[in-house]
């Protein structure tokens, strides 16, 4: 696979489409066993979950339910460190068990913030699945419940992932290239 440019970064290739399948077929069989007769609430974070969500929602094999929020903190390569909610919650989640499914837990403040206003609204339970981990940047305590891939504090892209907008419809997850990035500054 070849190196990709977005905006003047280059990006190499890093966990395959056919890997990424591979975790969450089986992340999907670990949330059926557990939440078999619970009718869960997967709960997609968009944008940037919405491949992952799409793809767990269809491998749990029981009863479950989807719902959306839209929250945005990220500017480039970096946080605001404000996390916007650019969509609310419609449903009602008091009594339910949610799974709050993102693409990524980085520092940590976009899934604290949610846990805090989710946790308010009275479910059953919260668990929450993330594809990707970077336990060293994670700044807020938060361990994820399913995680997809732990990974280093680099910038990532592809499978929802963006840079500005774009790369999120790459198959495959690409890492920031150092050494191409350092040699065109
Ligand atoms: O742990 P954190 O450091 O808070 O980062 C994680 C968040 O960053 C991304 O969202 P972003 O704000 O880029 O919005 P997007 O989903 O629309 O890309 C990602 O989808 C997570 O929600
Ligand atoms: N695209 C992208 N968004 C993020 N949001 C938090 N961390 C990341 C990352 O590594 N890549």
């Amino acid at each position: 696979m070849e190196t990709v440019t977005y905006n003047g970064l280059t990006f190499q290739p890093y966990i395959t489409h056919e890997t990424i399948q591979r975790r969450i077929a089986e992340i999907g069989k670990e949330i059926g066993r557990e939440y078999a007769g619970k009718c869960p609430l997967i709960l997609c974070v968009l944008t940037g979950a919405f491949p992952f969500a799409s793809d767990l929602f269809r491998s749990i094999g029981i009863d479950a339910e989807i719902a959306f929020i839209r929250l945005k903190s990220y500017e480039g390569t970096s946080t605001t460190g404000n996390v916007k909610q650019v969509l609310g919650l419609t449903e009602n989640i008091e009594g339910r068990h949610v799974i709050v499914v993102e693409d990524i837990v980085d520092t940590g403040h976009t899934i604290c913030n949610l846990l805090k206003d989710l946790n308010a609204k009275n479910p059953a339970s919260i668990k929450v699945a993330t594809l990707l981990f970077k336990p060293q940047s994670e700044q807020c305590g938060v361990v994820p419940d399913y995680v997809g891939f732990e990974i280093p504090t680099k910038f990532i892209i592809g499978f929802g992932l963006d840079l500005d907008g774009l790369a999120r419809n790459l198959r495959d997850i690409y890492v920031i290239c150092d050494k191409a990035n350092d040699a065109n500054a």
